[in-house]
C-alpha cells in the first residue's frame, strides 16, 4: 500500500508540517441532551438507564459519554458509583463522581442530586486576584510570531494595537505553543488547527486529538473489532464501500496514509467493491499537489485491483466548493458533494481522475481548494460509483466542523436543506463521531477524545456570565470547538453567543476585512452592557484569507483584525476590565514555502512557492487592562507554556484558581 502508516519526516525552515504523502518526491507540501433537571446543564452525551439502589429502583441519567454496560447496582452509602466496566480510556476512568449524575426515583417521584462526593464545580477562589472583573478574551485565528520579512503579512500589516501590546509590557507578553503534542497531535510536525487549538484553549487540558486516536486505532487494529467497523462490513457481501474525504496529507481534516491503511484493512477483511470521492486540498498543503495525491491513491488501488479487488476513485472536487462546508454556512457546496457522490452527477465528466485534476485545474481562477465536482464515468458515460442502496460510506476526515454537514445528509431521515433526490439506504460510519450532542454520525469507527470539564463549563457552573461571537466561518470555534466539541449553552441563562453571517460564496481575498469589525462591535456592546463578566471572541481574517495566499489581502486582513481588537481593547478600558489577546495557531506570520535553510522556495518558473497552510509557529499571548491587579506578570517557570495553559489564566483573571489537573496557569501575582 504504498507509503501508508507512519512516514513523517520534518523540513526544517519551511515552518509547516510535512508529510510523506506519497510514492512521488515532487508532490509533498508542506449540547447536549436534553436537561432532566439538576445542575448539570444542557449535556448530551447521556442516556439512561435502570439501576438498583436500596429497596427501589432508580433510573440514572449518565452525563457522561460512556454508559456503564451493564448496569452496576448503586452503592447505597458510598458517595462515589463505581463502575468497573467504564472503559478506562475515557478521562473519567473507573471511578465517576455522584455529582455528575442525576438520580431519580421512580418510585418516591422526585429527583435527588447527589452531590456529596469529592467532585464539586466549585472552584476555589484565588488567593489574590479579584473577582467581578470583565475579562475579554480574543482568539486571533492564524496569527503566529516570526521574523519579520516580506512574507511575514503581520509584520509588513500597519498593526499598531499588536504591537504596543507587545512591545508595551515585556511582562505581559509571551509566546505560547499552538503546534504538534502541545495540543494533542501526534508529533511536533503537525501543525496547529482551529479544532485543537480552541479545544486546547478552552479545556485547559491536552487530550489525544482524533488524528492520534485514529493513528493509535489503526496501529493497534483495534478499529476492525469496534462496533463501527463491524457496521460497515455487513455490506462487503453485496455492496459497495465508499470512501468520502480530504485526499492529502495535511494532517488537519485527515491523512491520507491513514486512508491507504483503511483501504488495506478492508480490503483484507472483505470488502471487494471499493470507490473512493476525493476532496482536493491546497490549504493544508501546497496548491497543486493534489495531482501527485490522486497518482498516489491510483496507484493504492490499482494494486487492489491486481488483488481482485474492484477499487476506483468515483468522484471528486476541492474541498471549499464540494462537500466539507461547516457551520452551515452554504448548503450548496455540500449539495454539490452530494450530486457527484451519491447520484454520480457533475458538470465534469472524466474516464480518470487524475486527468480529471489536471485538466479542471487549468481553468483560470481554479486552484485545488475550488476545483468543480466531477464524476469517473465507465466507456458508455456512466458514472462508476453512485451510492446506492445495500451500500457502507465511510467518511474518512477525524475533524468534525467540516464533516458534520455531510454528515446530516448521510445520516437523517428527515432533511430539508437540498433536495437530494435519492436518499440510499447505506450503513454510514463517520471516522470519529463528529458531534457530541447530536451523536452524529450514530456510527464510527474511532471514539473521539472525551473532553469533559472544560473551562467553560466550570466558569458557568460559578456564575461567570459568558458572552461568545464570531462569524458563521469561525462561530463553532469560540463555541463548540471551545467547549470540547459541544454545540449549544451549558446554561441558557448565563451564556450568550452571537454568530454574524458570514459572506458566502466568495473567496475572503476579495473581502479581507470580512466581519472583524462587526464581530469587535458586538463585543464592545456586550462589554459595555456589563452583563457579562467573559467576552470571547475570534476574528478570523488573518487565517481566512491567508489561506487563500493572497499576499496583498493577508496584509489587509491583518490591519482589519488590529482594528478590531482595538476596539475591545477600548471597551476594556472604559469598565476597567482585562484581556487576553492570543491565537488558536500560525498562518499569515508565513506565507511562503521555504528550504531548510528558511530562505523562501521558487517553483520552476521562478515564482515563490506560496505557502496556503498554517504553520508550526508559536502564538503571541498578551494581558492587561486597567482592571488587571498590579503585580501580575507571567511565570517564568512554564517555558514551554501552551495554548492549554490559558484556561487557567482566564480562569484566575476571573479570581478563581483552576481545577488541579489544568494546565498550570501563565501567571503570577508579586506583590508590588
Ligand atoms: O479551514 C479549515 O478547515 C482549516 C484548515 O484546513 O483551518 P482552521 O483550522 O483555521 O479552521
Ligand atoms: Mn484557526
Ligand atoms: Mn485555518
Amino acid at each position: 500500500m504504498g507509503e501508508g502508516g507512519d512516514r513523517r519526516r520534518r523540513e526544517e525552515g519551511s515552518g509547516r508540517r510535512q508529510r510523506k504523502g506519497g510514492r512521488r518526491e515532487g508532490m509533498r507540501e508542506g449540547g447536549r441532551g436534553r436537561r432532566k433537571g439538576g445542575d448539570f446543564g444542557r449535556r448530551g452525551w447521556g442516556g439512561e438507564s435502570n439501576l438498583e439502589f436500596g429497596f427501589c429502583n432508580y433510573q440514572l441519567t449518565c452525563f457522561s459519554r460512556k454508559l456503564p454496560t451493564p448496569p452496576q447496582p448503586l452503592h447505597p452509602t458510598s458517595d462515589v458509583i463505581i463502575f468497573s466496566s467504564l472503559q478506562t480510556n475515557t478521562p473519567l476512568c473507573s471511578s465517576l463522581p455522584l455529582s455528575r449524575f442525576q438520580i431519580t426515583s421512580p418510585t418516591h417521584k422526585k429527583t435527588v442530586v447527589m452531590g456529596s462526593s469529592g467532585f464539586s464545580w466549585k472552584l476555589k477562589d484565588h488567593p489574590k486576584l479579584p473577582k467581578g472583573k470583565t475579562v475579554a478574551v480574543v482568539v486571533l485565528d492564524g496569527w503566529g510570531e516570526a521574523n519579520p520579512n516580506e512574507y511575514n503579512c503581520i509584520h509588513v500589516a500597519d498593526t499598531p494595537t499588536m504591537d504596543s501590546l507587545k512591545k508595551g509590557a515585556p511582562e505581559r507578553w509571551r509566546l505560547v505553543r499552538a503546534h504538534g503534542t502541545a495540543v494533542g497531535l501526534p508529533t511536533d510536525d503537525d501543525m496547529g488547527n482551529s479544532e485543537v487549538g480552541h479545544n486546547a484553549l478552552g479545556a485547559g487540558r491536552i487530550y489525544a486529538q482524533g488524528a492520534k486516536l485514529v493513528d493509535m486505532a489503526l496501529e493497534t487494529g483495534k478499529i476492525y473489532e469496534e462496533e463501527g467497523f463491524k457496521y460497515i462490513k455487513e455490506c462487503f457481501e453485496n455492496g459497495t464501500l465508499h470512501f468520502i474525504g480530504l485526499l492529502s496529507d495535511g494532517g488537519v481534516h485527515s491523512r491520507l496514509d491513514q486512508l491507504q491503511l483503511l483501504l488495506k484493512g478492508a480490503s483484507e477483511r472483505g470488502a471487494k467493491r471499493i470507490r473512493v470521492h476525493i476532496l482536493t486540498d491546497g490549504r493544508d498543503v501546497l496548491d497543486g499537489t493534489s495531482v501527485g495525491f490522486v497518482e498516489t491513491l491510483e496507484n493504492d488501488l490499482a494494486k487492489l485491483r491486481e488483488k481482485g479487488v474492484d477499487a476506483r476513485i468515483a468522484s471528486g472536487g476541492g474541498r471549499m466548493y464540494v462537500t466539507m462546508d461547516r457551520y452551515e454556512n452554504d448548503w450548496d457546496v455540500v449539495k454539490r458533494g452530494w450530486d457527484a457522490q451519491v447520484l454520480g452527477e457533475a458538470p465534469h465528466k472524466f474516464k480518470s481522475a487524475v486527468e480529471a485534476v489536471k485538466k479542471l485545474r487549468e481553468i483560470p481562477n481554479t486552484n485545488d481548494q475550488y476545483l468543480p465536482p466531477f464524476v469517473i464515468v465507465d466507456d458508455n458515460g456512466k458514472a462508476v460509483g453512485p451510492i446506492v442502496d445495500g451500500d457502507a460510506v465511510v467518511t474518512f476526515n477525524f475533524r468534525a466542523d467540516r464533516m458534520v454537514m455531510i454528515a446530516k445528509a448521510l445520516e437523517y431521515k428527515d432533511f430539508d436543506k437540498f433536495d437530494r433526490v435519492r436518499f440510499p439506504k447505506i450503513h454510514y460510519a463517520g471516522m470519529l463521531q463528529y458531534d457530541g450532542e447530536l451523536k452524529l454520525p450514530s456510527h464510527y469507527l474511532v471514539s473521539p477524545p472525551v473532553m469533559e470539564r472544560t473551562s467553560g463549563e466550570y466558569l458557568v457552573h460559578n456564575g461567570i456570565r459568558t458572552f461568545a461571537c464570531s462569524e458563521t466561518v469561525k462561530f463553532g470555534h469560540v463555541t463548540f470547538f471551545w467547549n470540547g466539541n459541544r454545540s449549544g449553552y451549558f446554561n441558557r441563562e448565563l451564556e450568550e453567543y452571537v454568530e454574524i453571517p458570514s459572506d458566502s460564496g466568495i473567496t475572503f481575498n476579495v473581502q479581507p476585512k470580512m466581519k472583524a469589525i462587526e464581530i469587535a462591535e458586538k463585543a464592545r456592546d456586550a462589554i459595555l452592557s456589563r452583563k457579562f463578566d467573559q467576552v470571547r471572541v475570534n476574528l478570523p481574517n488573518s487565517d481566512m484569507v491567508g489561506h487563500t495566499g493572497d499576499i496583498q489581502a493577508t496584509i489587509v486582513a491583518c490591519k482589519a483584525a488590529d482594528d478590531a481588537v482595538k476596539i475591545i481593547l477600548d471597551a476594556i478600558e472604559q469598565v476597567g476590565g482585562i484581556y487576553v489577546v492570543t491565537a488558536d495557531h500560525g498562518n499569515a506570520e508565513d506565507m511562503v514555502k521555504r528550504n531548510k535553510k528558511g530562505e523562501p522556495l521558487l517553483d520552476k518558473n521562478g515564482n515563490i512557492q506560496i505557502l496556503t497552510s498554517h504553520t508550526l509557529q508559536p502564538v503571541p499571548i498578551a494581558i492587561g487592562g486597567p482592571g488587571l491587579a498590579a503585580g501580575v506578570r507571567f511565570r517564568q517557570d512554564v517555558p514551554d507554556g501552551g495554548l492549554a495553559n490559558v484556561a487557567a489564566t482566564v480562569m484566575n483573571l476571573h479570581g478563581f484558581e483552576a481545577p488541579s489537573d489544568y494546565e498550570p496557569t501563565l501567571i503570577e501575582v508579586v506583590d508590588k
